[in-house]
C-alpha cells in the first residue's frame, strides 16, 4: 500500500491508504451472471469466477411511479422488460473479450428488498404496481394493526421476526394490497394469488412463469417481510395470521446458495442455472468479505444499510436495530444473521436537493464540490425523514427538517449538511450497534454509489471517530451474490479472491468536537419527530374513511371469548383457512393464547387520560417543543453542572418517550403518553410456542381478573 496525504480541501484534512487492484492474469474462466433489481436501476453484471471485478455490465434506469405522496411503485414488467435488455447488452460486450453466452456458467440475483409484488399464479399478470420498499402508504395499516397489539407495541414480534411493525416492511405491503385492491382478493378467493418480493418474481418469470415457475425466495429476502420466523427459518403462523396472508400465497424458503432450477423463458439466458439469491444489503456485506461475526459494512445508495455480522447468534437488539437473516450458504448449513441499521434516506437526499430545490444540476459531479466550498454546515442541520425515520427510531410520524437557517446560510452549507446527515445517521446505528454488541466497531467497511464522494468518506470519519475503508468498486452487492451463485455451482472456491478496500479515510476530529456536533444532531431529530400525525397521512393516503377489514381499537373493548369469530380481537385472523400442515389443536390454543394476552388485559395499561375536548394542534406542538433544551442541558436556565452532562441513554429515553399523536373518530387529535411514573415490572416467562412474549406491566394498575389467568398460565403466585 501507498500513502497519499492530500491537501487540505476546507478545513478537512484528507488521508488516503492506497492498496493496489488485483490484477488479471490472462486465463480464461467460467462466468458468473448476475441480475441486480435496485430501486432506481437494473443492471446485469458478468464476473469471471473467483475474481472479484466484473467483466462486463450494463445498466437501465427504472420508472418510478408517485401516484400520491409517499406512495412509490414500481412497475413489475418493466423490471423483466430491463433484465432481460440487460443481459442481451452485457453478453453483446463478452464476444468482444472471447467469451460466449454459454461460458456463463450460472446466474445469482439480488435485489432491494421487501418491494412486494402480487400476481395471477395462472396469467403471469401483475395485479397491481409493485409496492416499493420506502412506499409510506401503509401507514394507516400499521395503525390497524397495532391496534390489536398490547400497548400497541410495535416491537411486540421482535422475538420472532426480528422487525418492528412499520411501513417498510412486505406483510403491511401485502395487508394493505389485500384490503384495497378487488382483484388481489378476487384471486385470494379463486387460489390464484401470488406474493413475492422481487427477488421471487424474478425467478418464477425465469423458471417459467404459470408453465411450471419456481415460487421461492431466499432466506435473506424472507427474514425482511415481518413474517418469517428467525429460529425456524419459515414462514410463522402466529404473524401469517395476524397480517391475514395465508401461506399458499408465500413462497418457499430455500437458502442463498444452492442450484434452485434453470431459466426457461424463451430468452438469451434460456438454460443457465440459477444458484444464488440474495437481498442486495445482505449480498454487499458477502462481497465485502464481512464474513465473521463482529464484522459490519455499510452500503451508501438512495438509502443506507449498516449490517453488522453477528455469526450464527441472533442478537436482539434493545435500541432500534433490526434482526435479520445474513445468509445461508446451503440447505443444510446454519444461517448467519446480522444486526442490521436501515436508514431511509442518503442519498436519495441529493436527488430531492437537486430535484425538488434545483440546488444542484448533476448529484455525482457536483454534491462534493459545492459542499466543498465552506468550512461547515454553518450549524446547519438536515434530517431527511421524508418518510419517518428507520432505525434507530423508527418513527414513521418523523419529517423532514432543515434547522439552524441564517440569513449567511448558502446552499453550499445545505448540501453539506445533507452529506452530514448521512454520517450522523450511521452514527446513530454505530451508537446503537455497539450497545447491543457491547464492543465498538473499529472500522467501517463501506460501498455504494455515494462513497466515490472523499469528502462524504472523510466527514464520515471525522463524525464517527473510526476509520473508514472503502471497497474497491462500489457496487459489493452483485459481487456478493456472484461469490454465492459461483459457490453453488462449484466454480468459486470459498478461499478465493475477495474484495479488498482500496481507500482509508482515518478521523481528524476530536472526541469533543464530534459528540458537540453530535448533540446538535440529536436536537434536530428531536424536532423532526412528531410531524406527521395520523390525521395528515390519512389526508395524504386518501384512506381517512375507508373501511379496512381490521378490527379497530374499538373492538378491543369487547371482551375476547377465544374461538368466537365475532368478539375474537384476532378477527380476520381466525378468516383465513387453516393450512392443511398445522396441528389444528396446537395451532387454537396458540392463538387463544396469544388473544389472552393481547386483548384489553394490556390495552387497558394505556394511560387513560381525561381527554380535553378543546385540544387542538398547536397544544401538541407546544408538548413537542417545551422542555427540550433543558432536556439536553442546551438551555440558558438550568445551572451549569446541568449543561455539561450529555447523557445518550436519557436522550433516547425521551425519544422512546415522546407522546403520539392519534385521531379519535371525530378527527380530535389525543396525546397518547407513555406511562412513566411507576417502576415496569418485567416477566419473560410466558410461554407461547414460536412467540415468546414479555410484557412492561404497572402492577398497580393491574385487575384481578388478569392476576388469575397470569397465575393460571405461568404457574405462579402474582399478588
Ligand atoms: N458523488 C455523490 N455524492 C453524493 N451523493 C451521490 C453521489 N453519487 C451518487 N449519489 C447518490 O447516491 C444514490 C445513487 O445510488 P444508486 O446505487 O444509483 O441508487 P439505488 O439505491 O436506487 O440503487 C443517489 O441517490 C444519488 O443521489
Ligand atoms: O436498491 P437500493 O440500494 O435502494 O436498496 C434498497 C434496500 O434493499 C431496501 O431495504
Amino acid at each position: 500500500s501507498d500513502v497519499k496525504h492530500i491537501g487540505d480541501n476546507g478545513n478537512q484534512r484528507k488521508i488516503f491508504l492506497r492498496t493496489t487492484m488485483p490484477v488479471r492474469d490472462g486465463a480464461k474462466r467460467p462466468l458468473v451472471g448476475v441480475i441486480d433489481d435496485g430501486t432506481k436501476t437494473v443492471r446485469f453484471v458478468i464476473y469471471e469466477a473467483e475474481r472479484s471485478d466484473e467483466l462486463v455490465s450494463y445498466q437501465m434506469d427504472k420508472t418510478e411511479v408517485q401516484p400520491q405522496e409517499g406512495w412509490s411503485e414500481q412497475d413489475p414488467l418493466e423490471i423483466m422488460h430491463h433484465i432481460k435488455l440487460c443481459a442481451e447488452n452485457a453478453i453483446d460486450q463478452l464476444v468482444e473479450l472471447g467469451y460466449t453466452k454459454d461460458d456463463i456458467v450460472t446466474l445469482g440475483i439480488t435485489n432491494q428488498r421487501e418491494t412486494t409484488i402480487a400476481w395471477d399464479k395462472y396469467t403471469g399478470e401483475p395485479l397491481h404496481a409493485a409496492i416499493a420498499w420506502n412506499d409510506i402508504r401503509t401507514d394507516s395499516t400499521v395503525d390497524a394493526i397495532l391496534a390489536k397489539i398490547p400497548d400497541r407495541n410495535k416491537n411486540y414480534f421482535k422475538n420472532i421476526c426480528g422487525l418492528p411493525i412499520s411501513p417498510y416492511f412486505s406483510a403491511l405491503k401485502m395487508r394493505w394490497l389485500k384490503d384495497n385492491v378487488k382483484a388481489i382478493r378476487r384471486a385470494s378467493r379463486d387460489k390464484r394469488l401470488l406474493f413475492g418480493t422481487v427477488d421471487t418474481w424474478i425467478v418464477w418469470n425465469l423458471t417459467g412463469g404459470p408453465q411450471g415457475g419456481l415460487h421461492i425466495t431466499d432466506v435473506s429476502n424472507a427474514s425482511r417481510t415481518l413474517l418469517m420466523n428467525l429460529e425456524t427459518l419459515n414462514w410463522d403462523p402466529i404473524l401469517c395470521r395476524l397480517f391475514g396472508i395465508h401461506r399458499d400465497t408465500l413462497p418457499q424458503i430455500r437458502s442463498s446458495s444452492e442450484i434452485y432450477g434453470t431459466v426457461k423463458d424463451g430468452s438469451l439466458l434460456d438454460g443457465i442455472r440459477i444458484s444464488g439469491i440474495l437481498g442486495n444489503q445482505q449480498a454487499a456485506l458477502v462481497g465485502q468479505n464481512c464474513m465473521q461475526a463482529g464484522q459490519a459494512k455499510n452500503t451508501y445508495r438512495s438509502g443506507c444499510f449498516l449490517l453488522y455480522n453477528t455469526g450464527t447468534r441472533r442478537v436482539k437488539s434493545t435500541h432500534g436495530l433490526i434482526t435479520t437473516v445474513a445468509y445461508k450458504l446451503g440447505p443444510d448449513v446454519p444461517a448467519v444473521y446480522a444486526l442490521e441499521g436501515s436508514i431511509a434516506v442518503a442519498g436519495g437526499a441529493m436527488k430531492f436537493l437537486r430535484d425538488n430545490l434545483r440546488l444542484m444540476q448533476d448529484v455525482a459531479a457536483d454534491t462534493e464540490h459545492i459542499a466543498a466550498q465552506v468550512f461547515s454546515t454553518g450549524d446547519v442541520y438536515f434530517v431527511p425523514a421524508f418518510s419517518g425515520l428507520y432505525a434507530p427510531y423508527w418513527r414513521k410520524d418523523a419529517r423532514g427538517i432543515i434547522c439552524g437557517l441564517t440569513a449567511f446560510t448558502t446552499k453550499n452549507h445545505i448540501i453539506r449538511a445533507a452529506l452530514e446527515a448521512v454520517c450522523f445517521q450511521t452514527r446513530d446505528i454505530l451508537e446503537a450497534m455497539n450497545k447491543d454488541c457491547g464492543m465498538p466497531l473499529s472500522k467501517l467497511h463501506v460501498d455504494g454509489r455515494m462513497t466515490s464522494n472523499d469528502l462524504l468518506m472523510q466527514l464520515q470519519a471525522d463524525l464517527i471517530g473510526i476509520p473508514v475503508l472503502r471497497a474497491q468498486a462500489w457496487d459489493m452487492s452483485t459481487l456478493g451474490v456472484a461469490l454465492v451463485a459461483g459457490g453453488a455451482a462449484g466454480v468459486w472456491g470459498a478461499e478465493a479472491a475477495r474484495a479488498t478496500h482500496s481507500d482509508t479515510f482515518l478521523p481528524t476530529t476530536t472526541d469533543d468536537d464530534r459528540d458537540a456536533r453530535y448533540t446538535k444532531w440529536k436536537m434536530a431529530v428531536q424536532r423532526s419527530l412528531g410531524w406527521a400525525t395520523n390525521k395528515k397521512s390519512f389526508t395524504m393516503t386518501g384512506q381517512a374513511k375507508r373501511k379496512t377489514s381490521m378490527v379497530t381499537q374499538q373492538s378491543l373493548d369487547v371482551p375476547p371469548t377465544p374461538g368466537s369469530r365475532k368478539s375474537s380481537l384476532f378477527d380476520n385472523l381466525l378468516d383465513v383457512k387453516l393450512d392443511k400442515n398445522y396441528d389444528e389443536e396446537e395451532y387454537n390454543s396458540y392463538v387463544e393464547e396469544l388473544l389472552q394476552y393481547s386483548a384489553r388485559k394490556f390495552s387497558i395499561f394505556v394511560p387513560s387520560k381525561p381527554r380535553k375536548k378543546e385540544h387542538t394542534i398547536l397544544d401538541d406542538a407546544e408538548y413537542f417543543m417545551s422542555k427540550k433544551e433543558c432536556d439536553y442541558g442546551m438551555c440558558e436556565c438550568c445551572p451549569p453542572e446541568k449543561k455539561i452532562q450529555t447523557n445518550w441513554e436519557s436522550i433516547e429515553e425521551i425519544i422512546e418517550n415522546d407522546p403520539e399523536i392519534i385521531f379519535d373518530s371525530d378527527d380530535n387529535p389525543i396525546v397518547v403518553e407513555p406511562v412513566r411514573n411507576s417502576e415496569p415490572v418485567f416477566f419473560t416467562s410466558i410461554s407461547t410456542g414460536a412467540a415468546n412474549l414479555s410484557k412492561k406491566i404497572n402492577l398497580d394498575k393491574l385487575p384481578g381478573v388478569f392476576k388469575s389467568i397470569y397465575n393460571k398460565i405461568s404457574n405462579s403466585q402474582l399478588t
